[in-house]
């Protein structure tokens, strides 16, 4: 389940074949870049993104076909057991970025940039989205901010390393914005406007908007020429994200109002861990056939 660490280029070579006889020749994947989402947009066709942060999880979007793996900064409490995504380190995400990098074929590999790695200045988010590229292996990186984040974004692409933004609700801000919002009802809906004007002109190559209303999200993503990627706000966009342990059912308790669930890994899991506690203490397992 490794992949090339240098990604050929788009319809490019095929991957080098796995050592050994007999390795049957694999379709050469045609990876997912970041162009490409903006000629699905042009073509009006929808793509999706789901967080990813290990290798089979990673491995198994991207054979269904997802467009986008966001090695999201809410591993902070899906992975690390934070209750926010506000403590989560660099540190933290790069080793999860490397294994998502390393396990796809075709899909494209975002590494969000934690709260603290990129605010201070333009400077600052370069150094840190080198990190996420040269040692996560990430093809792309994504922050939060509109208006205010047009200097870091205009860096890092002038850098080659295209950014994809975060409006609408930011969950790094929620200390500023008042907890879990909607934003952009009513007047505000401007403030969302000027910011996805502003990541567009600074070079953002994709936007995210979160818990925005759905009214607002479809004109912006009418009015913007780079794709809009949507959680919470609505089917006007031009693709959808969700976090992964929500939308698969892994994580129990309350849900966003945006999510759907698409299974229960929760339950799955739960029988599956009692079914072999059981046959542990029965003396079932191991059977005759896993002994030596
Ligand atoms: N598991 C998980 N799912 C996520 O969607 C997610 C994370 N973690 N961590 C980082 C951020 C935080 N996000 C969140 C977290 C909570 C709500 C929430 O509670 N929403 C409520 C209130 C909305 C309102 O009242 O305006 C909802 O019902 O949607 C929304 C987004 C989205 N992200
Ligand atoms: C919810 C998505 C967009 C995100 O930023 C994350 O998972 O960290
Ligand atoms: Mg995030």
């Amino acid at each position: 389940m490794s992949a090339p660490e240098e990604p050929a280029p788009y319809g490019g070579g095929t991957p080098a074949p796995p050592a050994g006889p007999a390795a049957p020749a694999a379709p050469a994947a045609k990876r997912v870049r970041t162009h490409h989402l903006r000629e699905l947009k042009e073509r009006g066709e929808r793509f999706s993104m789901l967080t990813a942060y290990d290798q089979y999880t990673a491995g198994i979007f991207d054979e269904a076909g997802i467009e986008v793996l966001l090695v999201g900064d809410s591993a902070s409490n899906n992975v690390y057991g934070n209750e926010t995504s506000l403590p989560v380190t660099v540190e933290e995400l790069l080793p999860l970025t490397r294994a998502v990098s390393r396990s796809v074929r075709r899909a494209l590999v975002v590494g969000d940039l934690p709260f603290g790695s990129y605010q201070a200045s333009p400077e600052q988010a370069y150094l840190t989205a080198v990190r996420f590229m040269k040692e996560g292996g990430a093809h792309c990186v994504k922050l939060e901010g509109g208006v205010e984040m047009a200097p870091q974004i205009e860096k890092l692409t002038r850098g080659g390393i295209p950014v994809m933004a975060h409006i609408g609700f930011t969950p790094q801000s929620e200390h500023t914005l008042g907890g879990y919002r909607v934003q952009g009802r009513g007047e505000t809906a401007e403030r969302v406007l000027a910011d996805a004007r502003a990541v567009q002109d600074a070079g953002a190559f994709a936007v995210v908007m979160e818990m925005v209303p759905g009214d607002v999200a479809a004109q912006v993503t009418r009015e913007l020429v780079i794709p809009t990627i949507g959680i919470g706000a609505g089917a006007g966009c031009d693709g959808q994200v969700l976090v992964w342990q929500d939308a698969f059912g892994l994580r129990t308790g309350r849900m966003p109002r945006f999510v759907r669930q698409y299974a229960d890994l929760h339950g799955t899991l739960l029988q599956a861990a009692r079914d072999y506690d059981a046959d542990v203490k029965a003396g079932t397992f191991p059977a005759e056939e896993h002994t030596f």
